[in-house]
């Protein structure tokens, strides 16, 4: 016989979505059930964003040991303990834990069960021996890597994101499924810590984001050694370990001591028993409506399992939305617009709203691109960080997207987040003054852009200057 507990609000998941969810309810004063079944903070904090950011952190100590040239500093061989960075990366997990952890959400005044959710019917749970009754439920239960059926794959030993950051041996020739981002990031951090590297994408590496953009960020980690081979659909893996052979679609075979597997995500929703609760679903994940509702009114989802963009920011920016939704009752609306995302390579790319080929095909001959290269910005010159351009996707005066490839991409296309979320015009970051010498004038460089012909190439505005000038 199961414990019964009523709640205003039963949280499924403890990562990004549902921890921002139950912290931000339980402070507004609804009471709050929290299940986790794994690890307090989820994908981002265990296996996802912190450990990737802190071994590219790594990475680029090694990096900045060989670059020193032009800079007067003589390039010297770095020391690489791999087992020691990472033993950082679990170091930078362990100083963030306490945030998230069970101890903090207990005093804030959530009760946590760290017990696996699954439906009983349309509006309660049983987690373990208890059964929750809730008005509300947010299932936050994110995704998982995907592993496909390629034969051989299962019998060989191979990472996930859920395993790389724990290998303590440095590999000497790691292979990698999938050029996205989780490839590419972690190709080049392994790379630049003295690993041989080998990519197979079987379509476009990096392939989300503006060709132009990802072709600079491609040439660079090809320049750094890492062998990244487009149209290489893995087909068949054998070997084991220490040796581990990959083919792909024309026959070709990779070899390698280590494997990681990379090519997506799959939504973590096979053990909730959704039909119980009348939740439809497909395989990309939850259904829900532009509220995040689910096809049971009184059940929301967010996050990675809902099937969308998958970051930390965008299961955050849901949490906030459904807090609106759940507790106030007011309507909400999910939007992708102004949604930004940032792909840590070196140099960086980032984006937010349209890419140039979307806004092109939305907005025909009305759109206008705005280009600005980091080769004219005196900072970037300062730093020798030259390789990078920004483009800035314009519609009658405002912008719908920007795309940025360069070094701090991903600090510098903040500004266009906060223009495109507030559908402020061009003239927004024109007027800014910016610090010199910083990257951060680009931006502004490039909002300049848009003045350049309407000022310096109407002859109206000359006729106007000079008649001024006579009076
Ligand atoms: C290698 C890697 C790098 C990444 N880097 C970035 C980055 O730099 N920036 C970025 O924005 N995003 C990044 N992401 C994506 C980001 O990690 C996810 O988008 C984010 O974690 C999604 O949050 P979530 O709350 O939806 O799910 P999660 O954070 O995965 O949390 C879901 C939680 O639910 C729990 N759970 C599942 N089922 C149940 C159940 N039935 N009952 C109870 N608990 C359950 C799980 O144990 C898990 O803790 C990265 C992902 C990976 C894999
Ligand atoms: N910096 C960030 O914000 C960041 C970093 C890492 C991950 N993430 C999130 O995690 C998600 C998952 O990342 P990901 O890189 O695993 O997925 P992805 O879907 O972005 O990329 C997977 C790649 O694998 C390729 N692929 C699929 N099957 C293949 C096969 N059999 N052989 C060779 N290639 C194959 C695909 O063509 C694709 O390019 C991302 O979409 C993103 O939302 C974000």
């Amino acid at each position: 016989m199961s414990d019964l507990i009523r709640t205003d609000l039963l949280v499924i998941g403890g990562g990004s979505g549902g921890l921002s969810v139950a912290a931000g309810a339980v402070q507004m004063g609804a009471s709050v059930v929290l299940l986790e079944a794994g690890r307090m903070g989820g994908d981002c904090l265990n296996y996802g964003c912190v450990p990737s950011k802190a071994l590219i952190a790594s990475g680029k100590h090694a990096h900045a040991f060989g670059t020193g040239g032009p800079f007067g500093i003589a390039p010297a061989e770095p020391q690489v303990d791999y087992a020691a960075a990472k033993s950082h990366v679990q170091d930078v997990i362990a100083g963030i834990a306490p945030h998230d952890s069970v101890e903090r959400f207990e005093e804030l005044g959530v009760k946590v069960i760290t017990e696996f959710g699954r439906f009983t019917g349309p509006n309660s749970v049983e987690a373990g021996d208890k059964l929750i009754e809730a008005r509300r439920i947010v299932i936050a239960t994110g995704s998982s890597p995907l592993v496909p059926p390629i034969p051989g794959l299962a019998e060989v030993p191979h990472h996930t994101n859920e395993t790389i950051f724990d290998l303590t041996e440095r590999p000497e020739h790691l292979i990698i499924i999938g050029g996205g981002p989780i490839g590419m990031e972690l190709a080049q951090a392994h790379v630049r810590l003295g690993s041989r590297v080998t990519v197979l994408e079987g379509a476009k590496a990096l392939g989300k984001d503006d060709p132009e953009l990802a072709a600079i960020v491609l040439e660079t980690v090809r320049g750094e050694g890492v062998e990244i081979v487009e149209g290489a659909s893995a087909t068949q893996v054998s070997g084991g370990e220490g040796d581990i052979a990959v083919t792909v679609n024309d026959g070709s075979v990779y070899r390698g001591s280590h494997l990681l597997v990379a090519v997506g995500r799959k939504p973590n929703i096979g053990q909730l028993d959704l039909a119980k609760a009348g939740i439809e679903y497909t395989s990309r994940g939850i259904t829900v409506d532009k509220g995040l509702r689910t096809s049971n009114r009184s059940v929301y989802a967010i996050g990675d399992v809902a099937g969308g963009m998958q970051f930390t920011h965008v299961a955050n920016y849901h949490a906030g939305l459904v807090i609106r939704s759940a507790l106030f009752g007011l309507p909400v609306k999910a939007s992708t617009a102004h949604i930004p995302w940032v792909t840590f390579t070196d140099p960086e790319m980032a984006q937010v709203g349209l890419t140039e080929a979307q806004a092109r095909e939305a907005h025909g001959d009305r759109l206008e691109v705005l280009r600005f290269d980091y080769g004219e910005s005196d900072r970037a010159r300062t730093e020798r960080a030259t390789t990078g351009l920004i483009k800035v996707m314009v519609v009658k005066g405002r912008p719908v997207g920007a795309s940025i490839v360069g070094r701090q991409a991903g600090e510098l296309i903040g500004i266009w987040a906060l223009t495109i979320a507030n559908r402020l015009k061009i003239s927004a970051v024109a007027n800014m003054v910016a610090p010199y010498p910083t990257l951060g004038e680009i931006n502004k460089r490039a909002a300049g852009q848009y003045y350049v012909p309407r000022l310096f190439e109407s002859d109206l505005v000359k006729k106007i200057v000079r008649l001024v000038q006579r009076f």
